[in-house]
């Protein structure tokens, strides 16, 4: 379902972020990228949602080939995909009810499958109870629970996250990993660029590892492998 083909990735300042990948990820994989600080990984997930453009070579999801795709039809594949963050990017006058309910908003779902969809995937994440808390008013693991809950409201085929673990700690992050194992069970896939060796250690699922723009390895059930 996603193919890169020899992407190559220069940014203005001149720096190769990405020097030639080559991968393919199939619907329902749950993929680690790991790899050293500036390696490359966020440029790589920056891609994959049209955040960064390659400077060469093929992106194709879902038979969309987004190095071609124009600026006005990123809308509709950002609708195709969940992206979560590190530092969460909620909307801080908004309540959590709000926030997930904004993706189905801006598409002009009717009111009622707002409602229930809205239910359903907060329910997924533990968070009924808290539906009119402001981000404000919540942990960092509650608020990594909105935003995977707004990542996925409109049950898109993939998820990505960029070290959504990353501000997080030990505990909050298992629970964290337990829901993205949950949503990955249900057929989505996942791809996460982790610095989390104990987690990608002990959930087992495919490595991806980046070192200077390059895939260096790609192990179906990996080791994190990096000291540090
Ligand atoms: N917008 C940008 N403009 C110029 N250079 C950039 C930009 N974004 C990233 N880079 C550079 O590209 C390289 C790869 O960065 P990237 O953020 O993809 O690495 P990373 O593996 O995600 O790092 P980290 O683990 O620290 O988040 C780095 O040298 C970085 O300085």
């Amino acid at each position: 379902m996603i193919e890169m083909i020899n992407v190559y990735k220069k940014y203005p300042n001149g720096i190769v972020a990405a020097n030639g990948i080559n991968v393919e990820i199939e619907q329902g994989e749950f993929l680690y990228v790991v790899g050293p600080s500036g390696a490359g990984k966020s440029t790589f997930i920056k891609m994959m949602y049209r955040e960064e453009r390659p400077t060469s070579g093929e992106i194709i999801i879902n038979g969309t080939n987004l190095a071609k795709l124009k600026a006005s039809r990123v809308p509709y594949l950002r609708r195709q995909i969940g992206v979560v963050f590190q530092d969460f990017k909620l909307l801080p006058k908004l309540n959590v009810y709000e926030n997930v309910a904004y993706a189905l908003e801006v598409i002009e779902e009717a009111p009622s499958v707002i409602r229930t969809r809205v239910m359903e995937v907060l329910e997924l994440v533990g968070l009924k109870h808290k539906a009119r808390m402001f981000p404000t008013e919540l942990s960092g693991g509650e608020q990594q629970r909105v935003s995977i809950a707004r990542s996925i409201v409109n049950t898109p085929k993939l998820v990505i996250a960029d070290e959504p673990t990353g501000n997080l700690d030990p505990e909050t992050s298992w629970e964290i990993m337990n829901i993205f194992e949950e949503i990955n069970a249900r057929g989505t896939t996942i791809i996460m660029a982790t610095h989390n060796r104990e987690i990608v250690n002990t959930i087992k699922h495919r490595v991806i590892a980046i070192e200077g723009g390059l895939i260096t390895r790609d192990d179906a059930r990996g080791d994190y492998g990096y000291e540090g």
